[in-house]
């Protein structure tokens, strides 16, 4: 067995519990003040942090190395990348995750049957990574910033591959004046080491970032690029780890300047984890100027002194009424729909049962 410092006691309903903690090498993964809080209310089990989540299995990472773990069937939440838990060995000398400490915060979505996914948890930044080239799309950008509102992670739009086209400079602009000037938009190429002095400001240690975006935009790259690959940095994963499941798990590695980074598979659907608030906070600058319209329910849509249209674009504005529809369609569960569908049918049936009656 490996030595430990047994660093960490504290004082818990009159009797003093000792976790195994070793503060330094849990900075190394992001332990803050506020996660070290929420492991000492816990009094059995070694922490780690959740490093890649697998069909069945996890990686876990307690600051040294990476090792494998399982899941115990008696948690009620799977844990997700970035997760803090707390695992013991059984006599086989397997680790068994038993504790999911309750996060500050996580990022999830909506799977086609309306489950609950989650992504990440205990993340700061998310870098939300499109490319200048056909994968541009702002509307799904706007998406994914309402998740990071919802989730209250701060976002950071991350344009990468405008060295492969002609309209990068346009397609930045157009993108700069849409958003609200506060979401940092910072254009990379992806390969060069320039991408990570850029990101430099949300890669400082304690940190942790979470990459979101479609498949091939280059979040792996990125990575790469900000793990410094060639670099011996403690705790990043070997090269022989990657590429085995790389493109089917969420996995944290550690960035040259101190941060944790996870990188996501590309999500092919998103279904936002967000109610109408949500939306409302995503699209703020439209709330602000909704005050100086004529009308209070004003739709911003053909109505006379609306402050909204043309103030905004027009795609943006577009955009935000879909997702208002879509999260209040989402809002009526699986079996409020049923319900609502078999309301439905005993109507037309009811409603065909009087037409006949009525029939000579
Ligand atoms: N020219 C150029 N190529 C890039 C840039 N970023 C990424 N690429 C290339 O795009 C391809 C896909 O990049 P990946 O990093 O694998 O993309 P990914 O987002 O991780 O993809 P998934 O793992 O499938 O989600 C690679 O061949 C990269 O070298 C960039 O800024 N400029
Ligand atoms: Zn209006």
């Amino acid at each position: 067995m490996r030595q430990r410092t047994r660093a960490f006691a504290l004082r818990n309903r009159n009797t003093t519990i000792t976790i195994d903690f070793d503060i330094a090498a849990l900075r190394r993964i992001g332990l803050t003040h506020a996660i070290a809080a929420r492991l000492a209310i816990h009094d059995r089990g070694t922490p780690a942090r959740v490093a890649a989540v697998h069909r069945n299995a996890l990686v876990l990472h307690d600051g040294t190395q990476e090792f494998p773990a399982r899941p115990h069937p008696g948690l009620d939440t799977l844990p997700a990348v970035g997760d803090w838990v707390l695992f013991d060995h059984n006599d086989l000398g397997e680790a068994w995750v038993h504790t999911l400490v309750d996060p500050l915060n996580e990022l999830a979505r909506r799977d086609a049957d309306g489950a609950r996914q989650r992504l990440a948890a205990n993340v700061d930044t998310a870098l939300f990574v499109m490319g200048l080239d056909g994968d541009f799309n702002p509307r799904r950008l706007e998406r994914y910033l309402m998740v990071a509102r919802s989730a209250d992670v701060s976002p950071v739009v991350v344009l990468t591959k405008g060295d492969l086209v002609d309209d990068a400079d346009a397609k930045a602009a157009q993108l700069g004046a849409r958003l609200p000037p506060a979401i940092p938009i910072v254009r990379v190429h992806a390969q060069e080491a320039g991408a990570a002095a850029l990101l430099a400001p949300w890669t400082g240690a304690g940190q942790t970032l979470v990459l979101l975006g479609t498949s091939g935009v280059g979040k792996s790259t990125l990575t790469n690029t900000l793990t410094g690959a060639h670099q011996p940095t403690g705790g990043v994963r070997k090269g022989d780890d990657r590429g085995r499941h790389t493109t089917t798990s969420r996995s944290l590695h550690l960035c040259a300047g101190g941060a944790c980074v996870i990188d996501t598979p590309g999500l092919r659907s998103w279904q936002p984890d967000g109610d109408e608030d949500d939306v409302n906070a995503a699209f703020d600058d439209i709330e602000a100027l909704a005050a100086d319209c004529r009308f209070h329910d004003c739709k911003h849509d053909e109505e006379p002194g609306c402050a909204v249209r043309g103030a905004v674009d027009a795609d943006r504005l577009r955009n935000y009424h879909k997702l208002l529809r879509e999260v209040r369609h989402a809002a009526a569960t699986p079996l409020d729909r049923i319900a609502e569908r078999s309301k439905w049918k005993v109507l037309n049936r009811m409603a065909r049962a009087r037409a006949q009656a009525k029939r000579p």
